[in-house]
């Protein structure tokens, strides 16, 4: 890694870090909601061989316009077109019902980019990991066997996006006895 994309990526660790810094995810332990953007991330570089510094920043900033103050403008002033336009692919309308913006992420899956299909690709595997984990505060059984069964129908569309992550997606479904 050059320096300089050593100090673009250390720039957009900062930024996320302080978007999210007062959200914390639904486990028991409230863990700081910034180590899912850098999981996402370490997937994409770690397990996927990703070294595309766009998708990697993508990754990291990917929850910060649907869960923090964040507008996609502020997105572009900072990090430019590329990196705005992945996190625009993977930003659910929180607008919606929810049923409706999951219904929405099945639907738009398969036309969405490259570089966003494997953001999506990582963040799935990230959470389903973290629902095997543990169960997040409030969620019964059932609807984590139902967020397996979502996600599989997401995932559909995104075959073919990279081998490794989708192989390891798979297990996962499997061990679910989810359908892929
Ligand atoms: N498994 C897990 N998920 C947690 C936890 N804390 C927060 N989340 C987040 O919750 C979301 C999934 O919960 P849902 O009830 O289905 O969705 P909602 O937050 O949009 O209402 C994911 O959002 P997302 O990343 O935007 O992805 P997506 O599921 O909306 O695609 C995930 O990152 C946790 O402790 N475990
Ligand atoms: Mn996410």
């Amino acid at each position: 890694m050059s320096s300089s994309s050593t100090a673009v990526l250390l720039e957009t660790i900062n930024f996320a870090a302080e978007k999210h810094r007062n959200q914390r995810r639904k486990d028991p332990d409230a863990t700081p909601y910034i180590n899912h953007p850098i999981g996402v991330a370490r997937i994409l570089s770690h397990e996927g061989g990703i070294t595309d510094i766009e998708v990697l920043q993508a990754a990291l900033l990917h929850d910060t316009v649907e869960d923090t103050d964040t507008s996609f403008e502020e997105l572009e002033a900072v990090f430019g077109p590329t990196v705005t336009r992945i996190v625009q692919e993977v930003t659910d309308d929180r607008t919606l019902p929810k049923e409706e913006r999951k219904r929405l992420q099945v639907e738009h899956a398969p036309h969405r980019s490259h570089q966003a299909k494997l953001v999506k690709l990582a963040d799935k595997l990230y959470n389903l990991r973290d629902l095997n984990r543990c169960t997040p505060s409030g969620w019964t059984a059932e609807r984590v066997q139902e967020y397996f069964v979502w996600a599989s129908q997401v995932v559909k569309g995104l075959r073919g996006t990279n081998a490794a992550l989708e192989e390891k997606m798979q297990q996962l479904f499997l061990e679910r006895g989810v359908q892929l």
